[in-house]
Order: C-alpha cells, then sequence, then structure tokens
C-alpha cells in the first residue's frame, strides 16, 4: 500500500467543495490528496490512494472534534481552509501531536473591500432603494430616510488584525474618525484605541474583525447593543457566532439599531424561520467576503503546501497550535522520554512569513 503513493504524504479533504481541483495544489506540493466523500482518488496513477489511511485532514466547515481524531489515528494534521479556526478542538487537537495549519494570508483585501462595500450600502441605501425600485416604489424616499454623509461618522473597529487593518486603509478617505478596540494592537497611525465600553458607544457603525471563540461567542449580544447608538450600523464579516441574532433582530425590529450588515450567521445557511432574514434595514450576504478566484487559488495552494511542508518535519509560519504541540511534547518527553523538541525553519515557496516562527515545534515524523 505504501508503494501506491511513493511514501508522500496523503492528505484527505473532508468538504467536497475543494476537492475537485486541488490536484494542481497537491502536485505543487508533492503531496497526494483525495477526497473522502467521493472515496476517490485525485491524483493520477494513485487509484488506490483512497485504502491508504491519511496523513491529515482539509477541511472547510466540517467540526473537527475529539471525537473525530479519535476516529481518524493517523492524522498529524488537520489544514482549515480559511483564517478562523474556531470549527477545530485546538486542545484536543494538541494532545494528541496533530498540528493545526490555517491559512492566513489569502483574502485580507477581498474582506476588507466586503466589508467597505457593506458599510457604503448601509449608508447609502443601496440594497434598500434596489428593492424600493423593483417595486414599483420609484419615488418613496422616505423609506430610506435618514441618511447622513459618512464623512461626519466615527467608524469603530473591533479587532484590527490583518483585516480589521486593511478596513482602516479602505474606509480613512471616507469616515471623520476612526476608533478601535483590540486589547492585542499596538498603535496604528490615526486611530485611537479606546475600551469595549468607547467602542460600542462612539461607534456610528460598529465592525467585526476578530476571531470567534469561547470568549468572544456572543459578543455583541443585548448589552452590548443597548450601549450602541440607536442610529448605529453593525457589520460582521468575522463570524455569525460573534453575535446573538436573535438580540440583533429584536433591535433592529424595535429601532434600537437602526442598520445591520452581515456576511456571516450564527447558523450557515440560516433556517427560513432565522429572524434575521425579517430583520428591517438588513444586508445580508453568503459569506462571501474572502472569496475571489486569486483568493481561493492562494487558498488552495497554501493550505496543501503548508500541510505537506508540517508533514515533512518543517516550521511554518501559520502553525495554529504552536504552543500547545511544544507543551504536548514537552510533557511527553519528561514523562517518558519519547518526543525530542527540535527546530528546524524553512520558509515556505515565495511567500513572505506573515507571522514570526519564533517558538520550539515539536518534529512531526511521517511514516
Ligand atoms: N467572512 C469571511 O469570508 C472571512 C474571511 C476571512 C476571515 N474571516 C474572519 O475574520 C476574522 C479576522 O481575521 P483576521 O485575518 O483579521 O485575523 P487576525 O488574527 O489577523 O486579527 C484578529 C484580531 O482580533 C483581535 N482580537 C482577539 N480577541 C479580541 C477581543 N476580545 N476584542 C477585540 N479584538 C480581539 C486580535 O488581537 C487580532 O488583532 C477571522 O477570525 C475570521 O473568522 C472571515
Ligand atoms: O471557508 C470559509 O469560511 C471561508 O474560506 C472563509 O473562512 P475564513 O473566514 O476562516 O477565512
Amino acid at each position: 500500500m505504501q508503494d501506491v503513493n511513493s511514501g508522500q504524504p496523503l492528505l484527505e479533504v473532508l468538504d467536497s467543495s475543494y476537492g475537485s481541483v486541488d490536484v494542481e495544489a497537491a502536485a505543487a506540493a508533492s503531496v497526494y490528496i483525495r477526497v473522502r466523500d467521493a472515496r476517490e482518488a485525485r491524483t493520477e496513477g494513485d487509484e488506490n490512494a483512497s485504502i491508504i489511511p491519511a496523513d491529515g485532514v482539509l477541511v472547510q466547515y466540517a467540526n473537527i472534534t475529539a471525537e473525530v481524531m479519535d476516529a481518524n489515528p493517523t492524522w498529524k494534521v488537520i489544514g482549515r481552509y480559511g483564517v478562523g479556526v474556531d470549527t477545530i478542538d485546538l486542545a484536543a487537537a494538541s494532545a494528541r501531536s496533530i498540528a493545526v495549519v490555517n491559512v492566513p494570508d489569502y483574502c485580507e483585501e477581498e474582506v476588507a473591500t466586503h466589508a467597505a462595500a457593506l458599510v457604503l450600502d448601509a449608508n447609502r441605501r443601496i440594497t434598500a432603494a434596489d428593492a424600493l425600485v423593483r417595486r414599483g416604489e420609484w419615488a418613496d424616499w422616505a423609506q430610506l430616510r435618514p441618511i447622513a454623509p459618512l464623512s461626519t461618522a466615527t467608524l469603530s473597529l473591533i479587532g484590527v488584525g490583518r483585516i480589521g487593518r486593511e478596513v482602516i486603509r479602505l474606509m480613512r478617505p471616507f469616515v471623520g474618525r476612526i476608533i478601535a478596540h483590540d486589547p492585542y494592537a499596538g498603535a496604528i497611525e490615526g486611530v485611537e484605541l479606546v475600551d469595549l465600553d468607547t467602542a460600542l458607544a462612539e461607534g456610528d457603525v460598529v465592525s467585526l474583525h476578530l476571531p470567534l471563540s469561547a470568549a468572544t461567542h456572543h459578543l455583541i449580544g443585548a448589552d452590548a447593543i443597548a450601549r450602541m447608538k440607536p442610529t448605529a450600523t453593525l457589520v460582521n464579516v468575522s463570524r455569525g457566532g460573534l453575535v446573538d441574532g436573535a438580540a440583533l433582530a429584536a433591535a433592529l425590529h424595535d429601532g434600537r439599531l437602526a442598520s445591520a450588515a452581515l456576511d456571516v450567521l450564527e447558523t450557515e445557511p440560516p433556517a427560513a424561520d432565522d429572524p434575521l432574514l425579517a430583520a428591517p434595514n438588513t444586508i445580508i450576504t453568503n459569506h462571501l467576503a474572502w472569496y475571489s478566484e486569486a483568493s481561493e487559488q492562494r487558498l488552495r495552494a497554501r493550505l496543501a503546501e503548508r500541510c505537506a511542508a508540517v508533514l515533512r518535519g518543517r516550521d511554518i509560519p501559520s502553525l495554529v497550535n504552536r504552543q500547545g504541540l511544544a507543551d504536548a511534547a514537552g510533557a511527553a518527553s519528561s514523562e517518558a522520554g519519547r518526543h525530542a523538541a527540535s527546530v528546524t525553519t524553512e520558509t515556505i515557496g515565495a511567500e513572505a512569513p506573515t507571522e514570526p516562527a519564533t517558538a520550539a515545534v515539536p518534529t512531526l515524523e511521517h511514516s
């Protein structure tokens, strides 16, 4: 069986949407990739690959829990097609010495442009005006009021990492003032860093650009919404779980919040009775912000390349659970002397690293 893939790492894709064109990425990374659902080998000459246990998995939306990991004891790497790793149990992966890899550097421009487009749409009422026209209500401007000039508005960002900073760059010419809340961010020119209360209370537009985690789940709930201006717009292109959708819908219905522009929802796709679908002054797009043909290509290529590198024992910048793996390796070596920590740092392809590859990473043996 080992001859079938000539000792090359074998990664399998759980979500089928990316499988069909991963052949190129696989070839470039010298790795075999198969789509599990189809039980189909995707690389020429790899007809029997579906019977070989995979060295790792590539996932988009699938939840990778401890149970899923235990059912796949050959996995050494979990690759997430995207930035957010909220669908993966990182602690469970580290405890099992499974590396978790994401692609934090594939769609900053696309997501920031999408956020900016939502801000402009909500302000200029583009989607709402389009609906009026199609309903034959051409002259019914009253339904679109009030519209304030953006140049007098305060844009408030919660989270200013890669995407938040790109939003700042794009939106600076449009707005009067930019404030931001991010407990881990350093100074940003022209941006006032503020506490969460101020970010909520002073934003005419409050835009979310932080990860979903246990700590940030429902960060924007009834309490937070009550602290926002009733004239404000909430923009969320990050993760649906950051916002309590029922509380948001209620505030929009009651006029306690003016509008919302959302690319992400708590449940995707939404149920037919999701209250946000019927909420007034609400724009919803279908988790599209990340997408362009170019970003999709970057995503596929970089994930395959990085997972293959990890399986070959190399360090990469986007190793999400670096510290967890080092801790697990340290604990194991002090107990049984089985795992020695070592560091091998290699630049992956021609990309500039987006994070410093600093801490020691355990060597990941490929069997
Ligand atoms: N809609 C989409 O298609 C799409 C695409 C890409 C990314 N995303 C989402 O956007 C999020 C942000 O992406 P990014 O690339 O900017 O990530 P990033 O890691 O570069 O930045 C996240 C920022 O959030 C900050 N942060 C963490 N906890 C915080 C808290 N409690 N309050 C305020 N700030 C906090 C961090 O310090 C960091 O600066 C991702 O986690 C992902 O979920 C969505
Ligand atoms: O699969 C996705 O959700 C898109 O690629 C965006 O994911 P991300 O928000 O984690 O990048």
